[in-house]
């Protein structure tokens, strides 16, 4: 009978519901605050269901010897280390859309409660003092409410501040034109953002691209007054800069529910007159609590008795039968999709995939899925095979899907086309008998380089010196190159070079790529 071990505080539904499905559980929601002895009794479970409390580190899995899913009673992973987990092969689930409306609902209290100094008022009054002239408040109608990413949460407090009156306007680089009109708000840049609005709300995920979204530059492009609340993640803004903009008086007020550092029990912004704290409160309503409880019981226990998997982020859908066959062109396709997506900085409008000779026999919604899920994991940290679909259908891009014979030399290829407002991009893949992904084709200038860690690509123009130049920036970093590959259109004419490198590429030494007098755009890739 497999085994699940729950680590954090969880609706008592999930123990239930492990039990009726016949997987024995252990219910300790305690543990995930002692690294310790969770590390010393980990080996003895298969499954491990947690929400943010627990860290599941490298150390962790790698003490995990029986591990086989992990599964998380909330949206955000960052509280597991992935890719670790992937190199194990420990499935990681999540449960998107539990507690989307029960945080946007938290975002927009926290919006009223700096709106109206509530909770420094409450105390006030509770002491005896009646400070009538104290607390003189703003309306929100009228006002301008700026979101900052417009995924399921953010959509969801956008419909409330249409509701409110408010004039919503919103920064994604995923929303599309037309959701943007369905939820009645106005898609806006950035910087137009910051400038506009009168409160500001973040609900992106933490990434490479989010992180420190809001530090001191960006607080001086915003209004004097303006509000801010985060209820997403704590590392999005800079927490200092923060502090400084409300001293001055250049923010009104701050709402977080979430902290560079948790549990935060001492920080420079408590006891700040104009900002209100909550300890990560965002999904604590029975509803959302009992939803994710119940879902992530269901995912865990149908996965471990039989082999059922949903909403997993680093584990596509597949059948038993087809698994041996499929895997590694559903690794391509993945692949293939980060490729573009890591390349694409405008909205997507389409995606075409076209599959080539015997792969388009095979099961091509799973791999259309796995390129989807590539394309769109730059930007979205909880997209999995199963919501990819969803999720690029609700950005309004386009898939289609073109299945023909072989061509071309090879057995199986797919080519996967971006459409963005600007240009299309294609990129195409095969897999060789050695089982292993390779690029065979990028813009149409053919190559072959096998997908690694950490890549450079570089578009350049075909003339004598670029390599040796190139090869000395990189060297002079201190970066092996592994593998170097090059392809081009016609002598002197478009190039493009795909390098495999050691290690990630420190900014100097590709911003230096960058300024070669031959190079015409040159990128980072992790794969
Ligand atoms: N406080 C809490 O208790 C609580 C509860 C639930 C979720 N969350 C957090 O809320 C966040 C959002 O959750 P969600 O379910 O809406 O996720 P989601 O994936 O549905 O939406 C995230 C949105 O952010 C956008 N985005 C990504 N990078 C961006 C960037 N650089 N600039 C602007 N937008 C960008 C994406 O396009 C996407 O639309 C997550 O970090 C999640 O962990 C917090
Ligand atoms: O479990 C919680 O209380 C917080 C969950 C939230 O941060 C999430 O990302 O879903």
């Amino acid at each position: 009978m497999p085994r699940v071990l729950i680590s954090d505080k969880l609706s008592p539904t999930a123990v239930q519901i492990f039990k009726d499905r016949g997987v024995e559980v252990d219910y300790l929601p305690d543990l995930g605050k002692d690294k310790d002895k969770l590390l010393e009794i980990i080996g003895n479970y298969d499954g491990l269901a947690i929400r943010s409390a627990t860290k599941v580190t490298e150390k962790i899995l790698a003490a995990a010897t029986r591990l086989r899913v992990i599964g998380r009673a909330g949206i955000g992973v960052d509280n597991v280390d992935v890719p670790a987990a992937t190199a194990r092969g420990v499935i990681v689930m999540n449960t998107p859309f539990g507690n989307s409306i029960t945080t946007a609902e938290h975002a927009v209290a926290m919006m009223f409660a700096l709106a109206r100094q509530i909770p420094e008022a409450n105390a006030s009054t509770h002491e005896g003092k009646w400070e009538k002239n104290r607390f003189m408040g703003v309306e929100l109608t009228s006002k301008t409410l700026g979101i900052i990413g417009c995924g399921n949460i953010g959509s969801i407090v956008a419909e409330r501040g249409v509701g409110l009156r408010m004039h919503v306007i919103a920064f994604d680089p995923f929303l599309s034109p037309e959701r943007a009109i369905d939820l009645g708000v106005e898609k806006v840049e950035l910087d137009e953002l910051f400038r506009r609005a009168d409160f500001i709300t973040l609900h992106t995920p933490l990434t490479d691209k989010t992180r420190n979204i809001i530090d001191i530059s960006a607080l001086l492009k915003m209004k004097k007054g303006v509000r801010i609340i985060n209820c997403a993640r704590g590392g999005l803004i800079v927490e200092a800069d923060l502090k400084a903009a409300l001293d001055s008086g250049h923010v009104a007020g701050a709402a977080l529910d979430v902290f560079e550092i948790e549990p935060a029990t001492a920080h420079p912004l408590f006891g700040h007159p104009n900002v209100v704290a909550t300890p990560h409160l965002g999904a604590s309503t029975t509803e959302a609590q009992e939803n994710v409880a119940l879902q992530v019981a269901e995912q865990m226990s149908d996965y471990l008795m039989k082999g059922a998997v949903q909403n997993a982020l680093n584990m596509p859908s597949i059948s038993a039968e087809e698994a041996p066959r499929l895997t590694p062109f559903v690794k391509l396709a993945e692949q293939l999709g980060s490729f573009a997506g890591q390349l694409t900085e405008t909205a997507i409008k389409g995606l075409r995939i076209e599959y080539e000779g015997d792969v388009a026999e095979m099961n091509t919604r799973a791999l259309t899925s796995a390129a989807l899920t590539g394309l769109l994991r730059p930007l979205l940290q909880t997209v999995n095979m199963v919501s990819a679909p969803a999720m690029a259908k609700e950005r309004g891009i386009a898939v289609e899907e073109v299945r023909r014979e072989a061509v071309g030399n090879h057995e199986a290829l797919i080519r996967l086309t971006v459409i963005t407002e600007r240009q299309e991009r294609g990129v195409a893949g095969t897999v060789f008998a050695d089982g292993k992904p390779r690029i065979v084709e990028i813009k149409g200038i053919g190559l072959e380089a096998e997908f690694a860690p950490s890549m450079i690509y570089v578009t350049n123009e075909d003339k004598p010196g670029f390599i040796g130049r190139f090869a000395g920036i990189i060297g002079d970093a201190g970066i092996n190159i592994a593998t170097f590959n090059l392809g081009r259109l016609a002598a002197g004419a478009d190039a493009i070079c795909l390098v495999a490198v050691d290690g990630a590429v420190p900014d100097a030494a590709l911003e230096a790529v960058k300024a070669l007098p031959m190079v015409r755009q040159a990128k980072a890739l992790a794969f």
